[in-house]
C-alpha cells in the first residue's frame, strides 16, 4: 500500500513531532509548510485574526496556514508525517560524507581542489616537497581560482597538504632553461608571476588562506592580498629574499609596509626576520592563530558558518573594501616582477638557487 493511502495515526504524528526536532534546518520555506499543517492538523482551519502588516513572522505563519482551507484534520496530519519522512530520508542521504577523493575536482596534479557546503578549497598537494610551487602549480592555481571565481560557492581558500603551507617557489623552476637562453627564462617567468600575483588581486569573493604550517616565499606575500588568514600555532612566515638575491614580490612590497608599518616590514622583506604565528597576528599579517591540535575542526566549523552567509553581499562588500587599490596594486605587481627578471639574471641569486640545489644551504 501506498504511504499517502496509509492513514497516520497519533502516533505517527507524535513519533514525526520529535523526528522534526532532530533535522537539519529544512529553511523557512518548509519550515512554514510544516507549521501550517501542525495548526490544521491539531486546530483545524485557520481561526486566528490576520496579524498586521509590519508583523511579517506571524503574518506569514497566518498565510501560511490560511491557505490550507478547510483541509481536514485527519489528511494535514497525514500530510505532515509525509513530509517529515521525506525530509528525513533526503537529510539521510546528504549526511552521508562522501569521501574527498570522489569529490575531488578532475584536471589537476598538483592540487587537490573540492567544492562542498558552499566553500570551493584549494590544497596544494606535494607534501613530499613542501609543496614548493613548481610552474605547473602556478598554472594550476590559476585555473583553479578562475573556476572559483565563477563557481557557485560563496568563499574561497587556499591551504596545503602535510606539514607545510608551502616552501614557496621551487627553486628548481631556474633549472629548466630554454635554448633561446637565460634572458627569456627570466622573463618568462617575470609574465607567469605578474599573471599568478593578479589573479589574486581580482579574485572576486572572499579568499581564505588556512595556513596548515610554515611559510615561505611567495606563499607569504601574497597573504596580504587575502581577506582573512588563519594559521595553526605551528605556522612560521619567512620572506628570505636577500638570502636568495631576489627581490619581493606578491605586492608585498606594499601590502606589508600598510599592514605592519615600514620597520617590521623591513625586517620581514629585506633582512628575512622569520616570524611566528603569534607575531604575524601581532602585526596584522594573520587573522586569528588556532592551537595546532584543533586547528582543522575550528577553522573549518568558523569557515562552515560564514560559507552561509548571502553570497551576494559578501562579494560586493569585498569589492566595496578592495576595488580602489585594485589599479595600484596591478601597477605594483608589474614593478615588482620587472625587478625580480633583473634579480634572476643576477650572480646573487644564481649561486643562492644553487647552493640549495647541490644542498649546500637550506634556509
Ligand atoms: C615562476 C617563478 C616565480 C617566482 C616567484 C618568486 C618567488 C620567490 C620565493 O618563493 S622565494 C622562497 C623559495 N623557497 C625557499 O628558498 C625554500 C627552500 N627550502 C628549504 O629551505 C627547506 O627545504 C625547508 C626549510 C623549506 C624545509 O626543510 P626540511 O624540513 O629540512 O625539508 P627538506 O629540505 O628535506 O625538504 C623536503 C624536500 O622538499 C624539497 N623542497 C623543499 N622546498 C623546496 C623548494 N622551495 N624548492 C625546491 N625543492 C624544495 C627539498 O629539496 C626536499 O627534496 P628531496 O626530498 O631532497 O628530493
Amino acid at each position: 500500500m501506498s504511504k499517502t493511502a496509509m492513514r497516520a495515526s497519533q502516533k505517527d504524528f507524535e513519533s514525526a513531532l520529535s523526528q522534526v526536532k532532530r533535522l537539519k534546518d529544512p529553511g523557512n520555506e518548509v519550515k512554514l509548510k510544516l507549521y501550517a499543517l501542525y495548526k490544521q492538523a491539531t486546530e483545524g482551519p485557520c481561526n486566528t485574526p490576520k496579524p498586521g502588516v509590519f508583523d511579517l513572522i506571524n503574518k506569514a505563519k497566518w498565510d501560511a496556514w490560511n491557505a490550507l482551507g478547510s483541509l481536514p484534520k485527519e489528511t494535514a496530519r497525514q500530510n505532515y508525517v509525509d513530509l517529515v519522512s521525506g525530509l528525513s530520508s533526503s537529510s539521510d542521504s546528504s549526511s552521508q560524507v562522501k569521501p574527498e577523493a570522489d569529490r575531488k575536482q578532475p584536471g589537476y596534479e598538483t592540487l587537490v581542489v573540492t567544492s562542498e557546503d558552499s566553500i570551493t578549497k584549494i590544497m596544494m598537494n606535494r607534501p613530499a616537497k613542501k609543496n614548493a610551487i613548481t610552474i605547473q602549480m602556478y598554472n594550476e592555481i590559476m585555473l583553479a581560482l578562475k573556476a572559483a571565481s565563477k563557481d557557485d560557492s560563496a568563499i574561497t581558500v587556499l591551504t596545503g597538504n602535510g606539514d607545510y603551507y608551502s616552501s614557496g617557489n621551487d627553486l628548481s623552476n631556474f633549472t629548466d632553461i630554454p635554448p633561446e637562453g637565460i634572458e627569456e627564462k627570466a622573463k618568462s617567468s617575470a609574465i607567469l608571476l605578474r599573471d599568478f600575483v593578479d589573479c589574486f588581486i581580482d579574485f572576486p569573493k572572499p579568499l581564505i588562506a588556512v595556513v596548515n604550517g610554515p611559510a615561505v616565499g611567495i606563499s607569504v606575500t601574497i597573504l596580504g592580498l587575502f581577506d582573512t588568514v588563519y594559521a595553526s600555532s605551528r605556522a612560521t612566515f619567512h620572506t628570505p629574499f636577500s638570502h636568495l638575491g631576489q627581490s619581493p614580490e606578491g605586492c608585498s612590497s606594499y601590502t606589508f609596509p600598510k599592514i605592519m608599518g615600514p620597520a617590521k616590514a623591513a625586517e620581514m622583506l629585506i633582512f628575512g626576520k622569520k616570524l611566528t604565528a603569534a607575531e604575524a597576528c601581532a602585526q596584522g599579517l594573520v587573522t586569528e592563530v588556532f592551537p595546532d591540535s584543533t586547528f582543522q575542526k575550528e577553522v573549518w566549523t568558523r569557515l562552515k558558518a560564514y560559507s552561509k552567509l548571502p553570497p551576494n553581499a559578501m562579494r560586493i562588500s569585498k569589492q566595496v573594501i578592495r576595488n580602489r587599490e585594485k589599479e595600484k596594486l596591478r601597477a605594483i605587481n608589474a614593478e615588482e616582477s620587472r625587478a625580480l627578471q633583473e634579480r634572476w639574471l643576477s650572480d646573487e641569486c644564481t649561486n643562492a638557487v644553487m647552493n640549495f640545489l647541490t644542498r649546500k644551504a637550506k634556509l
